[in-house]
């Protein structure tokens, strides 16, 4: 079913930027809906904090066309800044300002009125767990207490769409966690936020990805339909000699991909074999093996058999 205008907070088409003769961003077509966390996952250098650049207005894109909440970009790029919010994957905020300076100048770029201004910080800081840190310098705080208040300066003025770029990386798995149930409190809140990650267990969170590499899109959709459409079963391998085997199976027609993962070898086999775990035992190298047995697909494997790690 084709989703109502309103409905889409981004449209994107044939996006190209190129840097030179560099193409960053490769012919990108983006749809995005409303009340969804939509993930770009993909490796260092795969366009993604580039994308977003052009979907905020912030770059100018060198082909295709980009409609974001229902404004043409980079055209209106002005009137867009005070419906979004962007974090960047350095916070973007000033350290020798406190938590509550940081807040107030933000406040006044965003053009909150005066009056909302001070209630408004009062309820973020009090959100964000930042109130009793209200006069310690940015520069002085942890990456977690940092994360916190990127994410409270990039929803003061309330944006309906928020870009948040790889906003996890530079905090524990903890802050993460609980960074992630504040963007479920968001989305409940009716924004709509499209989020950066190169982590797999981020991107399964998100209701739907858009698995990037070389500029390029290689597949999107919701995780577990990612999954459901791979093409590859997955088997794993116990036993000794896992490396031997691995050597021997990435050059048997019918695997796609095998790696490591501690004691037990995980083989990605294109699924128009029937029996992907038959098929594996008779293969002669895996005769020592202590156990062969299917296993469920996870999106590590959906983005090994969508990107070029599945056809080394
Ligand atoms: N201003 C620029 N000038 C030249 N090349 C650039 C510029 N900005 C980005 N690139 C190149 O474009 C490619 C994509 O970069 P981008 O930052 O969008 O990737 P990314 O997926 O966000 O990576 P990361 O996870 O490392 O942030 C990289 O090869 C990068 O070096």
């Amino acid at each position: 079913m084709i989703a109502p205008a309103s409905d889409i907070v981004v449209r994107a088409e044939g996006l190209v930027k190129k840097f030179k003769n560099f193409r960053a961003v490769d012919g990108l077509d983006l749809t995005i809906e409303r009340g969804m966390i939509y993930g770009f996952l993909g490796p260092n250098g795969s366009g993604k904090t580039t994308a977003m650049r052009m979907l905020t207005g912030l770059l100018t894109p060198t082909e295709g066309t980009v409609e974001v909440l229902g404004l043409s970009v980079p055209k209106d790029a002005e009137t867009l800044k005070y419906k979004i919010g962007y974090m960047t994957q350095t916070f973007s905020l000033y350290g020798d300002l406190t938590v509550l300076e940081n807040l107030n100048f933000m406040s006044t770029i965003y053009g909150l009125p005066r009056k909302k201004r001070q209630d408004r910080i009062r309820e973020v800081m009090d959100r964000y767990e930042l109130t009793d840190l209200k006069d310690r310098f940015a520069g002085k705080m942890s990456g977690g207490q940092r994360q916190r208040l990127a994410l409270a300066t990039a929803v003061l003025h309330e944006p309906q769409l928020l870009f948040l770029d790889e906003p996890t990386s530079a905090v524990d798995p903890e802050s993460r966690r609980h960074f992630w149930e504040q963007l479920f409190d968001l989305v409940e809140n009716g924004t709509s936020i499209i989020v950066t990650t190169h982590f797999m267990d981020e991107a399964e969170r998100c209701h739907k990805i858009a698995i990037l590499e070389a500029g390029q899109k290689r597949a999107d959709g919701a995780p577990k339909e990612l999954m459901a459409a791979m093409g590859a079963n997955v088997v794993e391998i116990e036993g000794p000699n896992l490396r031997e085997i691995r050597r021997h199976l990435l050059g048997t027609a019918g695997v796609m991909a095998a790696a490591q993962l501690g004691a037990r070898l995980r083989v990605l086999v294109d699924d128009d074999i029937r029996d992907p775990r038959s098929f594996l035992k008779e293969k002669p190298e895996t005769d020592g093996a202590t156990l062969i047995e299917q296993v469920r697909p996870n999106l590590e494997d959906v983005f090994v058999t969508a990107t070029g790690e599945g056809r080394q």
